[in-house]
């Protein structure tokens, strides 16, 4: 039998478990890859919203990376919600240290609900420090549109705002459409070619979460050995499949299911 998989998380938590760590350890699980954290602050949160925020000290966010990679070998990094600018830099500079391979960068900048999760004076430092070291990057509009400058709101766009996120070195970029309308398009940037992620647009409320599954898989398919287009395409037939048995939970937006691909008839929440 080939050796287990491993992937860590550097992100934040998520009280409700639709975003944050806890859905990228579910994502790992679910994809038959061993999940490991690095806790960067814990929110207090629920579907309907952020309530606070409290970040961890540099200190316990670097013996957290160390402890780590001084123990496991680790085949692939997802990077969310990162907060500030001296979180950025102790992440960037201890991945560099330990040599991180296959990071994916999916610059987490607000939440659904309008909640900052991460400075907007630190927005700078994400892109100077992160995005070099990352082999894959996945703004949505939003994120896209804060670091290019630039309004996004069509497919010919988005591939000017990869090209442009891809100056600042980021290797492999992903611009998310699931906040336009019409078919769910990401577009994949490798320096070289363009290639279109067409997913069936999925008419739901409950989408908490889609941005760090979507990265969150993209890690898992990376630390199992597969190249970034097919790894970003994997991951995203999962994430459509996910929001397809996406599910109401709390008086907000709901989760998306993990799980999806082990449930048998009966077994679901319907
Ligand atoms: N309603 C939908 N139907 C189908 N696919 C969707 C839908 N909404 C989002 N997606 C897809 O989900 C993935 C995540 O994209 P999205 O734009 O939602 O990320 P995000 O805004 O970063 O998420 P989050 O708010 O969790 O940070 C992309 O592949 C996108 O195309
Ligand atoms: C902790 C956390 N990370 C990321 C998101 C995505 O918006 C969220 N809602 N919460």
């Amino acid at each position: 039998m080939s050796a287990m998989k491993v992937a860590l998380t550097i992100a934040g938590s998520d009280s409700c478990g639709g975003a944050g760590i806890q859905a990228d350890l579910k994502t790992f699980a679910a994809l038959g890859v061993y999940g490991m954290s690095v806790i960067t602050a814990v929110t207090a949160q629920n579907t309907t919203g952020v309530v606070s925020v409290r970040e961890l000290d540099a200190e316990i966010i670097r013996d957290q990376i160390d402890c780590l990679f001084k123990d496991i070998k680790i085949d692939a990094v997802k990077i969310g919600m990162v907060s500030s600018a001296e979180i950025i830099d102790v992440i960037g500079e201890r991945l560099r240290a330990h040599r991180a391979r296959h990071i994916v960068v999916d610059p987490v900048m607000v939440s659904k609900s309008g909640c900052h999760l991460l400075r907007p004076e630190s927005r700078e430092e994400l892109v100077k420090v992160l995005f070099p070291i990352a082999e894959v990057v996945t703004p949505n509009l939003f994120e896209a549109g804060v670091i290019t400058g630039m309004k996004i709101e069509n497919l010919s766009q988005m591939e000017e705002a990869a090209v442009r996120i891809h100056e600042l070195g980021a290797k492999n970029v992903v611009v998310k459409g699931g906040h336009l309308t019409g078919e769910a398009v990401d577009v994949l940037y490798d320096g070289e070619c363009f290639r279109h992620l067409r997913g069936r647009r999925i008419e739901t409320k409950n989408t908490h979460g889609t941005g760090c599954t979507f990265s969150s898989a993209i890690a898992a398919y990376l630390a199992d050995g597969h190249p970034v287009s097919e790894a970003v395409r994997r991951a995203k037939e999962y994430i459509t499949g996910a929001i397809e048995h996406s599910f109401s939970l709390g008086r907000g937006v709901g989760p998306t299911d993990h799980f999806y691909l082990y449930r048998r008839e009966g077994s679901s929440h319907g």
